[in-house]
């Protein structure tokens, strides 16, 4: 069945329809990495959005449903070049388009998702509609696109109970945002015993409980959209308690201090951004999903250092609270999918737990 892909500034794509056949309004963004493509489905960051793959051919090696970042796939629409029908790999259980049809996600394939990218990057991220209606009226869907806006997508991400991964290590209090398990299971393989709790939990019920250190998670949409959740963070901030927050957690963090945040041109969302940490000079390769970021010039005096900068645009990519045992990063220690590189930050959280246990 013939899709078409209807971009805000009146491009059209044409190709086929694969996945689920509804029709969908969404902000496009575009993801450079080469594998990884069901735990992108499946990071709940892309809740609101709509991800084209730049790699040209998806799905080659099926689904491994154990490679899932979380509990099903968010994306509203799925953009590609080739779908592959033939995945080969012994871990595979189904195809992509199974997949995408399981999970009610409409999408389109066979389209030049080189040239799509281009436009995106040249001008900015906007918003797109993909249908398979034949006869539809483009300045109808221009102007419901340039209304759109995702909205607040926390709350429809975030897990609606308190779920504890047991361990006998560091008790790691999670505020799951729309959490990538990966981070979960990050700390929990380094032995800690991980709380996860719901987006919208009280700070004072956290520090009640008393955990060695708290994590804010990765998630989706606008960070200035958490009021609530910001209010909880600077009451975090204030307990003392080891904190170490990821993406979506490092932008509430700077927000919950006085600092600022803005939409990027068109994000960063890949597995090969390279960020430089300052206090060594060594570059790391990261993985990234991110289109807003922290205010160079707006964090407040005193507040904080910058500990890690992208390598291309010089934007922030991570923080030192002063004085506290706090440190946020904009880029996924937690890979999946991508670079491990960094992976020794959730090494540098125990230590930070452990010395605050000591003092
Ligand atoms: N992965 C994330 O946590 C993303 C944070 C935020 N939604 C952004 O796009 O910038």
């Amino acid at each position: 069945m013939k899709a078409f892909l209807i971009l805000e500034d009146k491009t059209v794509f044409e190709g086929q329809s694969i996945g689920a056949t509804k029709e969908v309004i969404s902000e496009i963004v575009f993801n450079t990495s080469m594998t990884g493509y069901l735990e992108v489905l499946t990071d709940p960051s892309y809740a609101g959005q709509a991800v084209v793959m730049t790699y040209p051919l998806i799905g080659n090696y099926g689904i491994c449903r154990e490679d899932m970042e979380s509990k099903r796939a968010w994306p509203d629409g799925y953009i590609v070049r080739e779908l592959s029908r033939l995945p080969s790999n012994f871990r595979s259980e189904d195809s992509i388009e199974n997949f995408l049809k399981e999970q009610d996600i409409s999408g389109i394939a066979g389209i030049d998702t080189r040239a799509l990218t281009k436009i995106l990057r040249e001008k900015g991220t906007m918003n797109g509609c993909i249908t398979t209606n034949q006869s539809y009226n483009i300045d109808e869907i221009v102007e419901k696109l340039k209304r759109y806006k995702a909205g607040k997508v926390v709350e429809k991400v975030t897990c609606n109970q308190k779920s504890v991964l047991k361990a006998k290590g560091k008790k790691v209090a999670l505020l799951d945002l729309g959490a990538k398990n990966n981070i979960a299971q990050s700390l929990n393989d380094r032995g800690c015993e991980v709380t996860i709790y719901p987006a919208l939990t009280k700070a004072a019920e956290i520090i009640k409980a008393n955990p060695d250190g708290i994590m804010l998670s990765n998630g989706p949409g606008d960070p200035k959209d958490c009021e609530s959740i910001i209010q909880e963070i600077k009451e975090l901030y204030n307990s003392n308690i080891p904190i170490f927050a990821i993406c979506l957690g490092h932008q509430l963090m700077a927000l919950a201090t006085g600092g600022d945040t803005h939409k990027m041109k068109y994000g960063h969302r890949g597995g090969n951004h390279p960020v430089k940490d300052l206090s060594t000079g060594r570059v790391y390769i990261s993985s990234q999903n991110h289109g807003y970021v922290v205010d160079v010039d707006k964090m407040p005096e005193g507040i904080a250092n910058i500990s890690f900068v992208n390598v291309n645009d010089k934007t922030i990519e991570g923080l030192e609270y002063l004085n506290k045992n706090i440190f946020t990063v904009q880029f996924h220690p937690e890979a999946c999918p991508g670079p491990q590189d960094s992976s020794f930050l959730f090494d540098k959280f125990i230590k930070m737990m452990e010395v605050k246990k000591d003092a």
